[in-house]
C-alpha cells in the first residue's frame, strides 16, 4: 500500500508523497492511476519530496495527471512547502530545487508565499489560429510554458475548445503549452481560466498560469504590483513582482495550501 497525503492549492489538487528515503519508484501509468478521479485517488498532479542534490532543503518532483513529469507547478509548490515542513518538522522557510530552478516557500498565516524562478521567453501579440478562430496570443515561461489570451467575458469562453487548440498548436511544439484566458476586473485585478497541459482539461486554478497572466497584464496595461488574480475555484491570489528593465525579478505567488486527508492507496 502507498501512504499519501491529499492537498489542495486554491482548487488545484495534488497527491503528496514523501520519498526522502528514495525507496519509492512509480512509473507513468501508476502516477496517472493515482490521479484518476474514478479508479484512483483523484488529483491534477503528484508531488514527491526527495533529498536535495545541492544546497536546498529538498528536491521537488512534479507529475501531471497524465503521469508525465513537468518542470514546475506553482500551486503545487505552495502545497509542497507546507507538506515538506510537516514531514520534516523543519521550522521557518523551506527551500527546494525544481527542474525550473530553486524555489523558497514562506509561511504567512494560512497562506504560503513562493519566490518563483525568473520568467523568460515573453512574447506579445502573436496571431494564432485556435478552435477555428484567429486569437491574439501572448506567451511567457514561468517555470512551464503559458499562452495568454485576453477576453471580454470569461464565462463565454469555450476553454476546452480554444485551450486545447493552443495547447497543441504547432507554434508551441514540441513541448506544447498551458493556455490561459484573462478578463480584466480592475486596474490591478484580473480573473483567469486555465486549460492545463498534462491534465488536458480546465483546472480550478493554475499557479504558474496566474503568474503568466499577471506579468502579461502588466506588460499590456502597466498594472502595478501586486496583481490580484481570481481563479475558477473562487479564490483570489496575489502576484507580486519588480521589473528591472526587461527582466522580472522577485516574482512571488501567495495563496492557500490546505491539507485535505491522509490515506493509503493500492497500486
Ligand atoms: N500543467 C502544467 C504544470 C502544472 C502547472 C499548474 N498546476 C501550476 O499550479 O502551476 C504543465 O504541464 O506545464
Amino acid at each position: 500500500m502507498l501512504t499519501f497525503t491529499k492537498m489542495n492549492g486554491a482548487g488545484n489538487d495534488f497527491v503528496m508523497l514523501d520519498n526522502r528515503d528514495g525507496k519509492l519508484t512509480l512509473d507513468k501509468a501508476q502516477i496517472a492511476r493515482l490521479c484518476d478521479r474514478h479508479r484512483g485517488v483523484g488529483a491534477d498532479g503528484v508531488l514527491v519530496v526527495e533529498p536535495a542534490q545541492s544546497g536546498a532543503n529538498f528536491r521537488m518532483r512534479y507529475y501531471n495527471a497524465d503521469g508525465g513529469e513537468a518542470e514546475m507547478c506553482g500551486n503545487g509548490a505552495r502545497c509542497f512547502g507546507r507538506f515538506a515542513q510537516r514531514v520534516s518538522g523543519q521550522a521557518g522557510d523551506i527551500s527546494f530545487e525544481t527542474m525550473a530552478g530553486k524555489i523558497t516557500a514562506q509561511f504567512i498565516d494560512n497562506n504560503v508565499r513562493i519566490q518563483m524562478s525568473e520568467p523568460h521567453s515573453l512574447r506579445l501579440n502573436e496571431s494564432l489560429d485556435s478552435g477555428g478562430e484567429v486569437l491574439t496570443v501572448h506567451s511567457v515561461n514561468t517555470g512551464v510554458p503559458h499562452a495568454v489570451v485576453f477576453v471580454d467575458d470569461l464565462e463565454q469562453v469555450d476553454v476546452r475548445r480554444f485551450g486545447a487548440g493552443l495547447r497543441y498548436h504547432s507554434h508551441f511544439a514540441p513541448k506544447g503549452t498551458n493556455a490561459n484566458f484573462v478578463q480584466q476586473l480592475g486596474p490591478q485585478t484580473i480573473a483567469i481560466r486555465t486549460y492545463e497541459r498534462g491534465v488536458e482539461d480546465e483546472t480550478l486554478a493554475c499557479g504558474t498560469g496566474m503568474v503568466a497572466c499577471a506579468l502579461i497584464f502588466h506588460e499590456l496595461t502597466g498594472a502595478a504590483s501586486p496583481v490580484a488574480v481570481k481563479v475558477r475555484g473562487g479564490e483570489t491570489l496575489e502576484i507580486a513582482f519588480r521589473q528591472d528593465g526587461k527582466v522580472y525579478r522577485d516574482v512571488t505567488l501567495t495563496g492557500p495550501a490546505d491539507f485535505v486527508f491522509d490515506g493509503q492507496a493500492a497500486l
